[in-house]
Order: C-alpha cells, then sequence, then structure tokens
C-alpha cells in the first residue's frame, strides 16, 4: 500500500496589490493563512508532502514530485500525476510550463527517454495518446474526427478508451512535436479569470511496454521474459470556477458547469477514499468520465501524486481553503502498487523448457551419483511404502477380528429372534387370550367377550359397577392406548414383526458379506502389490550394478587411453627416428601430429576424468574428439607419404649412420627397410584406428546404456507413482469399508437395543394382561355373589308376595 504524494504550489500574483487582511505564508512543508500582521489564522494551516512557494520551477517540483513516478512507470508501474485546482492558479503552468520553464510533461518525456536509453537490458515500446474531456465527452487531442469516445473495460487493458489514436514513438522530440500538434485542439477559452483557461480536463498518456532483452550466451539469461505494462498520465485539470468571478455565460456557462461537475465529482470520489478502508461504501467512480479514467490513480494500482495549484490572492481565499482541504483528503488515499507483469505463452514456454532442461542435466546417465542418489530415494520410498502396506495389514487384520466378532453377534441375535418366534407361535396355536400381545388382537379378543376393550374402559357405568377395581381398571384402559414401542414399525402383529427382523438380518448379512468381499479383493490387491513391490526392489538392485558397472567403464577407458598413449609414443619416436631434416615437410607433419596426438589424448583423459568425477560433459567433446581423430589419423598418413617421398631418392645413397648400422645389422636394403617401417607404421596407426574405434564404440555402448538406464529410471518412476495411486485408492477402499462396517455395526446395535426392548415390552404387556385376568375373576366373583344375593332377595320377595315382582326384573322360574 501506498499513499499518494500530494504538493501544493502556489503561483505568483497576478498584480502587485497588498493584501489588506490576510496572506498565505510557505514554511518548508507547510502552507498557512496569516494576517497581515504576520499571526497565523488558527484552522488555517495545512501540511502537506511538499509545498512550493512562488518562486519554485517546474524542474523543482517536477524533481521532487514526478520523478520517482515516471521512473517508476519505466520499471513496470502505472503512474498518474494531475494538477488540480481553482480556475487561473497555474495547472497548466505546472504541467505544459513554458518556454524558459518546461512543464511536468515535458520534463518526464524527456526523462522517460534518457531512462529507456540507460536501461540495457531491456527493450521497450512506448505509445502515446492524448485526450481531452470537454463536456463531459471524450474527444481524441490527435485526431480531431475521433470525437465522443467511449470508456470500456476488460480484464487485459482494464479501464480504456476504446477508438483512441495511440501513436508508437522512439523519441522524445517525437513526443513532443505530437503533444504540440495535440495542443491546437484542446479547448481554451477567455474568462475574466485566465485569458487563456483550459475549458477541458486534458490526459497524455503513455503507454509502455517493455521486455527482458534476449542474450544468447547464457540459457538462463532470459529468464525474466515477462513483458511490462505500464500506463502513464499526467492529466492537467480544468480549473474549478465561481460562475460569478470568471462572468462566464453562453458556452462558458455551460462548460463551467461541466467542469464544477465533474471536479465535484472527483471531490467526492477522494472524499470516499480518504474515509479508510472500512467506512468507504461504495465509489462513486462511473458517475464521470473523469473518475473513471483516473480510477486506477485513485486508490487502485497506480503510482499517484496530485499537485494542487493555489492563487495567492486575498480575493481568492475561500478557493484556496477549498482546495487544500481537496489535497488534505487526497493525502489520506493509499493505492496498491505492483509492477504489471503480462507472462506471454513463449515467457512461460521459456521457463518451462529450462525446467525441462534443468531435469534432464539431472537425469544425465553420466551422473551416475545423481542416478545412484535417486535411486536410494526411491528405495527409501519404497521402505516407507513397506512399513505403511504392513501398517495396514496389520489393520485389516484387526478389522478381520471385530467382523467375525460382530457376525458372531448377529448370529446370536437372530437364535434370539427365531426363539421369540417360535414361542408367539406357541402362544398364538395355544389360543390363551392372555398371551394377546398387541393392540389389534387385544381389540379382537375383547370385542368378542366383552365389547371392545375401548368401550368397556368408556364406560362409566361399567366402571361404577366395578367399583373397589379402580387402579386395575385404569391400567387396563391405559393399554389399548398405549404406544408401542418403535421398534420397527408400530401396530403390526408380531408375525410380521418378526418378519421385518428376518428382513433387517438378510440385510445386514448381504452387507457383512459384500464387506468380506471387498476385504478379499484387498486382501488379492495386497498380495499383488508385495510381488511388485518384490519386482521393482529386484529391478532398483539391477539398477545399482548397472549404474557401478557404468561408472567403471570411464575407468576402463581411460587405462586403454594412456596404452594408446604409449603406443602413440613409440610410433612418433619411430617416425622421428626417420626424419634427418628438422625443416622438410615430413618434420613439420610430424610435429603437427605430434601436437594433434597430445591434445586428443589430453582431451580424452580429461573427458574420462570428468566422467569419472560425475561432471557434466557437454555434447561438443565427443565430436571435438572424433575430429582431433580423424586430423590425427590424416597427419599421419600424410607424414608416412612424406617420409617415403623423401627417403626414395636416398635408394642407393647412405642413410645416417645409426640408421645405417641398423639396416647393416638386419641385412636389409634401405628401400625393404622404409617398406617395412611403412608396414609396421601402418599396422600401429590401424591399431591405433581400431582403439580409438572400439573407444568411440565404448562410448556408445556407455551412451546407449545410460539412456536404457534413464528409461527404466523413468518407468520405475512411474511405476512407483501408479503404485503409490494404487495405494492411495486402496486406503481409500479400506477406510470406506472399515465405514461401511461402522455403520453396519451401528445398525446392528440399533437392532439389538430395539430387540431387547420389544422383549421387556412384551414382559410388560404379559404382566397386565396377567393383571387384568385377576381383575377379571375377581368380578366374575363379585357378579356371581351379586346375582346370587339377587336371586336370594328375589326368593325373598317371591316367598312374601309371590305375585307382585314383575318378570321384567329379569326373574326366571
Ligand atoms: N508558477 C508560475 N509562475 C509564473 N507564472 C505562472 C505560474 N503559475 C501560473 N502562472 C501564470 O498564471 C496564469 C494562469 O495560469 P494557468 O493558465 O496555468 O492556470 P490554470 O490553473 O491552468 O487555469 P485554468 O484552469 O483556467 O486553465 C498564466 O498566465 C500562467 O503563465
Amino acid at each position: 500500500m501506498e499513499k499518494i504524494c500530494v504538493a501544493v504550489r502556489v503561483r505568483p500574483p497576478v498584480s502587485d496589490e497588498s493584501s489588506n487582511g490576510t496572506f498565505w505564508k510557505v514554511e518548508d512543508n507547510r502552507i498557512s493563512l496569516h494576517k497581515t500582521l504576520s499571526t497565523p489564522i488558527t484552522g488555517a494551516s495545512y501540511t502537506f508532502d511538499y509545498v512550493f512557494d512562488q518562486d519554485c520551477r517546474n524542474q523543482t517540483v517536477y524533481e521532487l514530485l514526478t520523478k520517482d513516478i515516471i521512473h517508476a512507470a519505466v520499471e513496470g508501474f502505472n503512474g498518474t500525476a494531475f494538477a488540480y485546482g481553482q480556475t487561473s492558479s497555474g495547472k497548466t503552468f505546472t504541467m505544459n510550463g513554458s518556454e524558459n520553464d518546461p512543464g511536468i510533461i515535458h520534463l518526464a518525456v524527456k526523462d522517460i527517454f534518457t531512462k529507456i536509453q540507460m536501461t540495457n537490458d531491456r527493450e521497450f515500446l512506448i505509445r502515446v495518446s492524448y485526450m481531452e474531456i470537454y463536456n463531459e465527452e471524450i474527444n481524441d487531442l490527435f485526431a480531431v474526427e475521433n470525437q465522443k469516445l467511449q470508456i470500456h473495460e476488460s480484464l487485459e487493458r482494464g479501464v480504456f478508451v476504446a477508438g483512441l489514436r495511440e501513436e508508437i514513438v522512439n523519441s522524445a522530440e517525437q513526443v513532443l512535436k505530437l503533444i504540440q500538434s495535440g495542443e491546437v485542439n484542446r479547448h481554451f477559452g477567455e474568462t475574466n479569470m485566465n485569458v487563456r483557461s483550459s475549458r477541458s480536463h486534458t490526459i497524455f498518456r503513455m503507454v509502455i511496454e517493455s521486455k527482458g532483452k534476449e542474450t544468447s550466451t547464457s540459457a538462463y539469461s532470459s529468464l525474466d521474459d515477462a513483458i511490462r505494462v505500464s500506463v502513464l498520465n499526467l492529466v492537467d485539470l480544468a480549473g474549478s470556477e465561481r460562475i460569478a468571478k470568471t462572468g462566464a455565460g453562453g458556452v462558458r456557462l455551460k462548460e463551467g458547469k461541466h467542469i464544477n461537475k465533474s471536479l465535484m465529482i472527483l471531490g467526492n470520489v477522494i472524499n470516499k477514499l480518504s474515509d479508510g478502508a472500512k467506512q468507504r461504501g461504495h465509489i462513486p467512480y462511473r458517475d464521470s468520465k473523469l473518475t473513471r479514467i483516473l480510477q486506477p490513480a485513485l486508490g487502485g494500482n497506480a503510482k499517484t501524486s496530485i499537485i494542487c495549484t493555489l492563487a495567492p490572492e486575498e480575493v481568492h481565499v475561500e478557493e484556496t481553503k477549498g482546495t487544500l482541504q481537496f489535497a488534505s483528503r487526497a493525502k489520506r488515499i493509499t493505492n496498491c502498487v505492483q509492477v504489471n507483469e503480462i507472462l506471454t505463452d513463449a515467457a512461460l514456454l521459456k521457463r518451462q523448457k529450462l525446467e525441462i532442461e534443468e531435469l534432464r542435466r539431472k537425469l544425465q546417465g553420466s551422473q551416475s551419483e545423481v542416478l545412484e542418489q535417486e535411486v536410494l530415494k526411491l528405495r527409501n520410498d519404497m521402505l516407507k511404502y513397506e512399513l505403511e502396506r504392513e501398517k495396514l495389514a496389520t489393520e485389516l487384520e484387526e478389522e478381520r477380528k471385530s467382523h467375525k466378532e460382530r457376525e458372531q453377534c448377529i448370529k446370536e441375535q437372530q437364535m434370539k429372534i427365531e426363539n421369540l418366534s417360535s414361542l408367539v407361535t406357541f402362544s398364538d396355536s395355544d389360543g390363551k387370550s392372555s398371551q394377546v400381545t398387541t393392540t389389534q388382537s387385544l381389540k379382537e379378543e375383547s370385542s368378542d367377550s366383552h365389547n371392545t376393550l375401548s368401550n368397556i374402559a368408556d364406560e362409566d357405568t361399567w366402571l361404577k359397577m366395578n367399583k373397589g377395581y379402580v387402579a386395575d381398571l385404569d391400567s387396563i384402559h391405559m393399554t389399548p392406548a398405549r404406544k408401542v414401542q418403535s421398534f420397527p414399525f408400530n401396530d403390526i402383529t408380531p408375525g410380521c414383526l418378526i418378519e421385518n427382523y428376518k428382513q433387517e438380518i438378510e440385510h445386514l448379512k448381504s452387507q457383512l458379506e459384500l464387506a468380506r468381499k471387498e476385504k478379499d479383493e484387498l486382501e488379492c490387491n495386497y498380495v499383488e502389490e508385495i510381488q511388485m513391490n518384490e519386482k521393482l526392489m529386484g529391478e532398483i538392485s539391477e539398477l545399482q550394478q548397472e549404474t557401478l558397472l557404468l561408472r567403471e567403464i570411464p575407468r576402463q577407458l581411460l587405462e586403454s587411453v594412456a596404452i594408446c598413449k604409449d603406443i602413440y609414443k613409440d610410433v612418433l619416436s619411430i617416425l622421428q627416428s626417420f626424419v634427418t631434416d628438422g625443416k622438410s615437410s615430413a618434420s613439420k607433419l610430424l610435429s603437427s601430429s605430434s601436437e594433434i596426438g597430445t591434445s586428443l589424448f589430453s582431451t580424452l583423459e580429461t573427458h574420462f576424468s570428468m566422467t569419472i568425477d560425475g561432471r557434466r560433459i557437454s555434447g561438443g567433446n565427443n565430436i571435438l574428439i572424433q575430429e582431433k581423430g580423424k586430423m590425427l589419423c590424416e597427419m599421419l598418413n600424410n607424414t608416412i607419404t612424406s617420409l617415403v617421398l623423401s627417403e626414395a631418392p636416398m635408394n642407393g645413397n647412405k642413410p645416417s649412420k645409426d640408421l645405417q648400422c641398423s639396416w647393416e645389422y638386419q641385412g636389409c636394403t634401405l628401400g625393404e627397410e622404409i617398406a617395412c617401417l611403412k608396414e609396421k607404421l601402418h599396422h600401429d596407426l590401424s591399431t591405433i584406428k581400431e582403439k580409438y574405434q572400439s573407444l568411440e564404440k565404448e562410448l556408445n555402448t556407455n551412451a546407449h546404456l545410460l539412456e536404457v538406464s534413464k528409461e527404466r529410471y523413468q518407468s520405475l518412476e512411474r511405476e512407483f507413482h501408479l503404485m503409490k495411486e494404487e495405494r492411495d485408492s486402496l486406503l481409500q477402499t479400506v477406510t470406506g469399508s472399515s465405514q461401511r462396517l461402522a455403520q453396519v455395526n451401528d445398525q446392528k446395535e440399533k437392532v439389538l437395543r430395539d430387540l431387547s426392548n420389544e422383549v421387556q415390552r412384551r414382559k410388560d404387556l404379559e404382566d397386565e394382561i396377567k393383571q387384568f385376568g385377576i381383575a377379571f375373576t375377581c368380578r366374575q366373583k363379585s357378579l356371581t355373589s351379586f346375582q346370587s344375593e339377587l336371586k336370594s332377595k328375589l326368593d325373598k320377595l317371591k316367598a312374601q308376595n309371590p305375585v307382585s315382582i314383575p318378570k321384567s326384573l329379569g326373574y326366571i322360574d
């Protein structure tokens, strides 16, 4: 986050009129209103980043306030510098300047090109455009025909003016000329306040694109291939004006209204932004074209500076205060600035290529140590994996045990249910009403013998008839109405209940079966994995052995090189012995061959020593060796030919003393001897050639082996990843399976709970029925005794008065 940089600038007074009451005093970065006698007025003192007095030149303003933003723009940061103030306070003077005192735009343009020239590692593309906002319409100052342009917004370009002419430029002079041509199209007008008053806001825009320069020497040189695009806005706002002061009418009045309105919206935006992030709410950028275009500069992604220009005259004190308040609020705004980078496809590709290159380098077979390390890493991973597998196996074993226990539990439960079921069946077939357990059966039974139980319970008369058994009756009364336990369904018959239990158990069994199958599958997978592991381990140890062998090859090759070198030295010394004249062509050829040979062998030695040390060898090395080998062959051939030619005329002549002795000793003629030597040389040469070819072959084999091992390593890596994925999926399956098992377990426990509840409920029901039976017997007894009492009373009455007893009393003879 970065605060907007705010400065104020006091222009020189227009007239020499001395102030009668107040004046503005500038001290360092403070400006305050003073009374004529130099006493400051409270509440009218303001501090800013900079305060420039009337003697200050544009160069100073630029250096202190704007230069950093301009430089940052070259480095890829958006930047905006604008001038704000009442009409005729010096905004245009500050931005555009005069011939003697060039303004900020002029200085910025020059500075940008100087800075670009100094930036050697990047290349730039600069585009410029110049627009004005006149009466809330955007006009192109570079192309008068482009009027009333529209503002658009896109992800790539942010807020932009569609159809605005952009000129590609490559020098400050070119830009300044373009600005000059644009100035002609700008709207100026005369007012009471300013003979050349800007009637529009102008925005001079520079788009600076830059890209790191390609330097082919290093592979890593253009890592920073991203394109930076920054937008720099240099804005000269039209001045706020009091119509009364400017004396505007007609066109000027209309302009003035638009100017004031857009400045008011700018003030609103600044106010909102200065409220701080929390209280901000909606920022009305869209209320005017000016704020919309300046949006990135106000609270967005841009470095921004504002220069507020002041007219020092006492007559403008109120406007000046207004400007200072605007400046004070602007000071509180923070922007969030960052470099604007566009990563092109090419840049991305380049980065990826470098990464691949790096990986390749790591995988280079010649770097056997790297390979070995990778193998070790792979081995470690495998060990870890092995441990995890073992852990998983133990977990599976435990799971299997608990599964068995659960199965046992279900079996027991099933047996219980079967027992219960047989008990119920037995009771039903026996036909005893006391065994009736459900509401429905209770109702049926009761309706047969004594009306429905509910009816009985509801009848007051019945209750009154059975006084003395109220407690029991209450119990009976409650029973039919009581809610049956929720398991598994309400109001179902025992047969149905059992059926449900059976279904539930069947379901649980099938779930268990599924879980068991899953487990079997898991076990199979584990076995396969172990086999894969073993295979992989075997391959890794093979690879290790190969690596060791590979490491040995360069050493052997180095030994071969040493042998070849010795042979070569012998050949050279033999050839040397034939050279009599140090200046002959044969001698020259021989010394060149000697040099080439020495260089070839030292290259070979370095080559193989580097290979042994595990250092990287460039591909060009092999080509160099081959070329040197070829050259050496040619040289030696030429030497021999030249020797033969030079010795030929010597046939019959006396050779050197040593040679002569040797020949005499061997009893050969000179011609024969030369032919013999030539043959020997040819033989030696072909030996060297063969050696060289074998070396080359070995090198090729070596490279091939390395390639193979690299491929194998890659395939191992792929396999390893696959195994890892498999292991993860297995783990997931195991987790899923154990979750399902836990669910099954929960369900089983629930079934058990419900079962015991049901058993308890049945027991309660039995007790109640028993109670009912007892109560019923008691009532029967009392009814019988009542009946016999009645009978005896009737008998008595009959005896006393046999005719008067009506038959309606139910008395039967
Ligand atoms: N710092 C300064 N030094 C010398 N002259 C100045 C300075 N500032 C402004 N002036 C002069 O004051 C007059 C008004 O300035 P200018 O036109 O720049 O004001 P403005 O704020 O752009 O007005 P408007 O908003 O009406 O366009 C011009 O003649 C200008 O040369």
